[in-house]
């Protein structure tokens, strides 16, 4: 029997109720999994990662940034083993083969008919910019917001997995699809893999836009590098990270950060790798990292209180560890940023940023802006 194409395996995922693609940075990992052995719609990490470890095949999802959607829906926690994956490097099929392919005439491409910004979000960022700024105890804190737009039609799913992989060449790409909602993300930012014993993850914090040409983008490289208001930002997360993982990691880091380049910014970006000295799970490691204070803040209990007390809606999977768990164990968390849900005719679009205080709050609106650019783009076709 021959593998799907991409086409095919693109044309399923239009058609089927419940599918999922995920695939790696560097493309080396790609999946696409169809139909439902088994499931489950959880937010607690226990019962997961009990679930888990009973599963025989690939399992994708992801578990909520906290636990304020508690609704059925996959921003509460959701994973799956699908009836079917194929991993399409390896040319490895778990489940069941389909046989017959769908053929998918092409439709036409979605458009937004009206958009609904969060226009009070500079309002708030500046009053936690304030507490920043009179208590040096409270360190940084990443705030989202929610962009709602209104399609003409249901978006072509077929468009959007190609455009993903036009337009977002070099980030993780996770698409989730069960009981008429879409979650998607291009993100450039991994969590944790385990491959045996080797283990990765990243600080990926502080942020610039990309220059005009190659000239002015290497200058907002050199700014970015140099900024110190940036470099904190990226610390804080790298710091916790060591702090977080030291007595379970032999852990490799290196003294300064680079330059990740995405089509619409440019990040400071540490990864850090080792070797696990300990037998731990996936989902511990997850549970240990999440957030880091890319997504959280520093210190964690005020940032997760301002998050909830300043964002206007919760983030479900938005910021939130999502990715696949191989039946050996090992497996890759990303975290659910550049992303958006889609349900019927409605998107929401998620971003944020790291705010500090002397962060300026108009500033980091348009960063928010450019962040979620990846979705809007995939919407506009
Ligand atoms: C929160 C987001 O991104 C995070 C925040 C960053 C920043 O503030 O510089 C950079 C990368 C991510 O860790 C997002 O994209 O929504």
């Amino acid at each position: 029997m021959s593998f799907p194409t991409k086409q095919q395996l693109y044309a399923q995922f239009a058609q089927a109720d419940d599918a999922v693609y995920f695939a790696s940075a560097d493309k080396q990992q790609v999946y696409f999994g169809f139909g439902v052995q088994a499931a489950i719609n959880s937010g607690d990490t226990n019962v997961v990662k009990t679930w888990l470890q009973s599963q025989m095949q690939p399992v994708f999802g992801g578990l909520p940034f906290d636990k304020q959607i508690t609704t059925a829906s996959v921003m509460a926690g959701y994973f799956v083993a699908p009836a079917v994956v194929y991993e399409v490097n390896q040319a490895n099929i778990w489940g069941q083969p389909i046989v017959n392919w769908p053929v998918i005439a092409p439709a036409n491409q979605a458009t937004i008919v009206e958009q609904a910004d969060d226009t009070t979000w500079i309002e708030r960022i500046e009053q936690a910019i304030a507490t920043m700024q009179t208590d040096v105890t409270k360190q940084k804190v990443v705030l989202g917001r929610q962009r709602q737009l209104q399609l003409t039609t249901m978006v072509n799913e077929v468009q959007l997995l190609q455009d993903l992989n036009s337009q977002q060449p070099n980030s993780y790409h996770f698409v989730l699809k069960h009981a008429g909602e879409l979650f998607v993300s291009a993100t450039p930012e991994r969590l944790v893999q385990v491959n045996a014993a080797a283990f990765s993850t990243a600080g990926v914090a502080g942020t610039i836009r990309r220059g005009k040409g190659e000239v002015e983008d290497q200058q907002l490289a050199d700014k970015l590098f140099n900024d110190a208001k940036n470099r904190l930002e990226h610390a804080y997360v790298v710091n916790t990270i060591k702090e977080r993982l030291a007595d379970l990691v032999a852990l490799n880091v290196p003294t300064n950060p680079t330059i990740m380049k995405n089509p619409q910014v440019q990040h400071l970006y540490t990864p850090i790798n080792g070797q696990l000295t300990a037998a731990v799970n996936i989902i511990d490691l997850v549970t240990r990292l999440h957030p880091t204070p890319a997504l959280g803040g520093k210190p964690l209990a005020w940032a997760m209180a301002t998050i909830k007390e300043l964002e206007l809606a919760p983030r479900g999977l938005f910021a939130a560890p999502i990715g696949v768990v191989l039946p050996n164990g090992d497996g890759e968390f990303v975290v659910g940023i550049r992303a958006m849900l889609i349900k019927h005719q409605t998107a929401y679009l998620f971003a944020g940023a790291g705010i500090l205080a002397d962060s300026d709050a108009a500033q980091e609106f348009t960063e928010t802006g450019l962040k979620m650019l990846p979705m809007m783009n995939l919407l506009k076709g």
